[in-house]
This record gives structure tokens, sequence and C-alpha cells, in this order.
């Protein structure tokens, strides 16, 4: 006696079995649980492609300092890459500790709104044709559509009609604040730390940028951007999402980028070398400033705080 197999049952070709209409029905439930889990497997699958494709990106990236947050203070050490290696050694200097850290409270909001207001004003007197604007107190460099003027040089006596000496003031003691603390943050002697070029501010918004330079999205190593940086600093003028959509700086690291959301007044500070590869997402919406303010440990890249002449 024939019995109908339950996964294989052809009635119409096999006439001896005898398959009712009890018997095809669980087949016919097999049948979808199959097609069900064959969906599952692709869905779980495409999810993966999609999520390795993005690398290291921000998928997996975790807030270390979330915009909401007023933080005293956050370290983390990271080891040392070899970068320092290549350059002349300032003992008590030269980092031997690496890291990152993050502050809210070495610069008010009011001293930050302060600065903005300078940074406006001469960015107003130019700015690129897209993606970053910058302007440097100290040389007078202003980006001007695909190029950069020199503003002392265009202006002379009259840049006492833009900036006043109470700006100049607010700028100095500002570097002063951030050199403060960067030395106690890494156990080093302020007096040590030299301000080093390019120091700048950066004004950024979601125009397409029209040169190289005018893109800063690109991960990089300020210690092979600039050479001379031995401790990075960026105080933020502007608050993510208030201001401006996007532009969260991201430490990349494999497995988990660290993000630190900008905040008006935060002073974000890490050692220069490659252990501390970053990126700028890029500007969604609105305008974002921010100062970059650098310091080697080398007295021959040293340069002045800059002066209202
Ligand atoms: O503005 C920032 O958050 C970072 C800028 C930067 O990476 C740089 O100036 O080298
Ligand atoms: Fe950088």
């Amino acid at each position: 006696h024939l019995t109908c197999p339950k996964l294989a049952c052809e009635p119409l070709s096999n006439p001896h079995l005898n398959c009712t209409k009890k018997d095809r029905l669980p087949q016919e439930a097999q049948r979808t649980w199959l097609r069900i889990v064959a969906l599952g497997v692709s869905l779980a699958l495409v999810t993966f492609l999609l999520w390795s494709s993005a690398g290291i990106d921000d998928d997996v990236a975790e807030v270390v300092a979330h915009r909401g947050e007023v933080l005293e203070g956050r370290f983390i050490e990271v080891p040392c890459s070899e970068d320092y290696d290549g350059h002349r050694r300032f003992e008590g200097c030269t980092p031997r500790k690496c890291g990152r850290g993050v502050t809210d409270i070495v610069i008010t909001r009011e001293e930050a709104e302060q600065i903005r207001r300078i940074a406006e004003k001469g960015l107003s007197l130019g700015g690129s044709d897209g993606g970053a604007s910058i302007l440097d107190l100290h040389s007078g460099a202003l980006s001007v559509g695909k190029h950069f003027v020199n503003l002392y040089r265009y202006f002379g006596d009259k840049i006492q009609t833009i900036f006043s000496e109470e700006d100049f003031q607010l700028y100095r003691d500002i570097r002063q604040k951030v050199q403060l603390t960067i030395a106690e943050a890494f156990g080093i002697r302020a007096s040590l730390l030299y301000l080093t070029k390019p120091t700048f501010f950066s004004r950024i918004n979601s125009t397409e940028a029209q040169t190289a330079h005018d893109e800063y999205w690109h991960a990089h190593v300020d210690k092979v951007t600039y050479g001379s940086f031995d401790y990075t600093s960026l105080l933020y003028l502007s608050d993510y999402l208030e201001d401006f959509g996007g532009g969260r700086f991201v430490f990349m690291e494999e497995g988990s980028n660290k993000t630190v959301e900008p905040r008006a007044g935060r002073v974000s500070f890490f050692t220069s070398g490659s252990e501390n590869l970053h990126r700028v997402e890029k500007v969604l919406w609105g305008t974002r400033y921010a100062i970059t303010i650098a310091f080697t440990c080398n007295p021959d890249h040293g340069i002045e705080d800059p002066v209202l002449t």
C-alpha cells in the first residue's frame, strides 16, 4: 500500500497514490513557511550588505559629547602614534600621553557668541565659492571666491573700522584659556606650548566646495596636514541642530567612530598625530562657525598673538 509522501505529493502524475486534499494542506503550509524563511534570510543578507558597505562610517558611532550636555571635562587617553618620532622631540611637551578631551566650562557661551561676531564681521567681507571659508587673524588671510586676500594689506589702517582692540583682546584671552586647558589635561607646562599656524576661524555651510582646500570632510591627520601641530583644539561657536545640521566632528576608529557634537563654547582638543584621525561631516543646512587653535612644542614654529595695528 502506497502512502502519500509528505513533501512530494503528485496525485496527477501518479494515479496509484491516493492523495486527498487533507494530505496537500500541510504541504502548502510548509511551502509558505519556506518562502517566509527565504524572504527573511534575503532581507537579513541585504541589511548586512548595506551595513558593511557603510564601512567604518558613522553608522557605528558613539557620541562622546552630545550638544545638550554641559561637560566639565571628559578625557579619553589613546596610545600615541609614531608620528612624533619623525620630528624633533621637545621633552616635557612632545606628546608621550596622547588622547582627546572635551570641556564646556572653559569658554562661556557669551564669550563664544562675542567671538563668533568677530568671525561674522571678517567673513562677511569675503567668503569662498562654497564649502568652508576661513579667516586667519594672524596673517590676515580671508577666503574670497576661489582664493584668499590679505585683509590687513587690503584695508591697511582702515582695518580698525572692522575689528576693535576688544575683539583682539578676547581672541588672546581665549587662546590663553585653551592653552592652559591643554597643558593641564596632558600634564605639561603651558609655557612650553607655542601657538602655531594655521590658527583660524572657519565658516561652513551646505554649499558645494569649488576647490579642494574648501573641502573639509575628508579624514585627515593634523600633524600630517599641517606639520607643526602637536596639539589641536577646536572652539565651537555655534550649536549642532540649532544653527546647522550635519557638521559633527568624528574621530575615525575601526569598529566605532567617536563623535563630538559642536556646541557654542565647547572646546575639543587632542594630540595631532594619527592616533586622532578625524573628519567633519558635511554640513546639511545652516552655518557652522568654529576656530581651530593649534599648538606646537617647537619654538621655531611658534607664532605671535594677533595685534590690531
Ligand atoms: O572644525 C572642526 O570641527 C575640525 C576642523 C579640522 O579638522 C581642522 O581644522 O583640521
Ligand atoms: Fe583637523
